[in-house]
């Protein structure tokens, strides 16, 4: 994982040695809630354990106490973390978030403070398009470069008027075939259509002479924002370990509803597996069928619990003229860290991600993802009640 601005989310932890073989009871969690490494094991079907069944005589090696695999559930206790109470709410209805401030230990988003770079990256969206989806709704999506990795990071923006000022900006020597083909165009593309309708940077019109808003110009709302790291298995595998699929779905689904005014963009971060990549995922997929739970498995791997970084999506909001958003997220790291060194974003409420599934409106049940949303909440903070997981 390159060493990208933001949060290095290198928790300070005490890695045991790979199958630890004396496993012992102890509390996984500090103040904070911070997961303190110490001496995982994984279950008594571990490699190791298992190869003596099968390969002779057991040995006298004792099994892991259960509390390691399946520790008593502590309910979250600090303000801001219950889950706002949308019952009632329509499907159509945008849910309703909860006031956060990161500047106050009360505000709701936890106190734990995450390791920024003083810098953020430089980014560049360097083209954009309308993309009609299956659902009816339309987005453009925008691919950004950037000066820290060689990832095509993405915004996927619901509405048409947020714009990305580095797309925007007149570059030397380009035609205006170029610019529209690059996207940096305003209102709609029509065949036989020849300017793109932005007279000079920062001044764009809809392509008809009538001036456009920017995101900046707009300003009285934030909009809905949600920072998604990539889930292969989880958005195109079909996975029931984890819901990353549906809170993608979900949260277009909420950015094109018509009662969301004031649009929203989805920072889509190529930080597969919490950053740790897609083949130590399957490892990790690999120790939690053994017995260890998501967080464990990652330390087993020599992991932090999350290696993801947020800096890049503060860049790229920044970039899309927004300083104030409502982020959809039960994740109190993802809150401070998107707000970048400086505070050069503000996230203003949070609003749950609740699985469809607790709500009764559809989604998936399966002990896989089940075991992943009880290890959020009881080992990384998440912002989840566990008492809605239906029984
Ligand atoms: N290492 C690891 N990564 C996982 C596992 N399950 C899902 N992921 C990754 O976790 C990431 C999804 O996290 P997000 O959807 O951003 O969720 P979050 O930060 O936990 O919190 P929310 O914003 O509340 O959803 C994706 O990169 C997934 O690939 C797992 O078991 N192990």
């Amino acid at each position: 994982m390159p060493a990208f601005n933001s949060v290095q989310a290198q928790h300070d932890v005490r890695l045991p040695s790979f199958y630890s073989p004396r496993p012992r009871a102890h509390d996984t969690r500090d103040n904070d809630g911070d997961v303190e490494g110490a001496e995982f094991s994984v279950s008594d079907n571990n490699p190791a354990s298992s190869a003596t069944k099968e390969d002779g005589p057991s040995t006298t090696r004792p099994p892991p106490p259960s509390s390691l695999l399946s520790p008593a559930f502590t309910p979250p206790s600090t303000p801001g973390t219950v889950t706002p109470n949308n019952a009632g709410l329509s499907v159509l209805s945008v849910p309703r978030g909860v006031p956060v401030d990161s500047s106050i230990p009360t505000g709701g988003c936890g106190t734990k403070q995450p390791k920024l770079l003083e810098t953020l990256p430089e980014v560049e969206c360097i083209v954009r398009a309308r993309i009609p989806t299956t659902t009816g709704a339309e987005m453009f999506l925008h691919l950004y470069t950037n000066n820290v990795d060689n990832k095509e990071h993405l915004a996927i923006v619901f509405g048409g008027n947020i714009r990305s000022k580095s797309l925007d900006a007149v570059r030397e020597g380009e035609t205006e075939m170029d610019r529209l083909v690059r996207g940096a165009y305003t209102g709609r593309l029509y065949p036989g259509r020849t300017t793109s309708g932005l007279s000079a940077p920062g001044t764009p019109d809809n392509g008809d002479g009538s001036q456009a808003a920017s995101g900046e110009q707009e300003g009285q709302l934030a909009p809905l924002v949600r920072i998604h790291s990539e889930c292969y298995t989880g958005e195109t595998v079909w996975s029931a370990r984890c819901d990353c699929g549906e809170q993608l779905d979900e949260a277009a689904r909420l950015m094109s509803l018509p009662g969301n005014k004031a649009g929203g963009i989805i920072i889509y971060l190529r930080q597969e597996g919490r950053g740790i990549g897609l083949g130590e995922k399957l490892k990790a997929y690999n120790l939690q069928d053994l017995g260890s739970d998501t967080v464990e498995a990652n330390l087993l791997l020599r992991h932090p619990a999350d290696a993801r970084s947020y800096g890049l999506a503060t860049a790229m909001l920044l970039d899309l003229g927004q300083k104030e958003i409502r982020l959809l997220t039960n994740n109190p790291d993802k809150i401070r860290a998107v707000e970048g060194p400086n505070r050069e974003i503000i996230v203003k409420e949070r609003v749950a991600m609740i699985p469809l599934s607790w709500k009764g409106r559809g989604g998936f049940r399966a002990p896989e993802v089940e075991g992943y949303l009880k290890t959020k909440i009881e080992k990384m903070g998440h912002m989840l009640d566990l008492g809605s997981l239906p029984r």
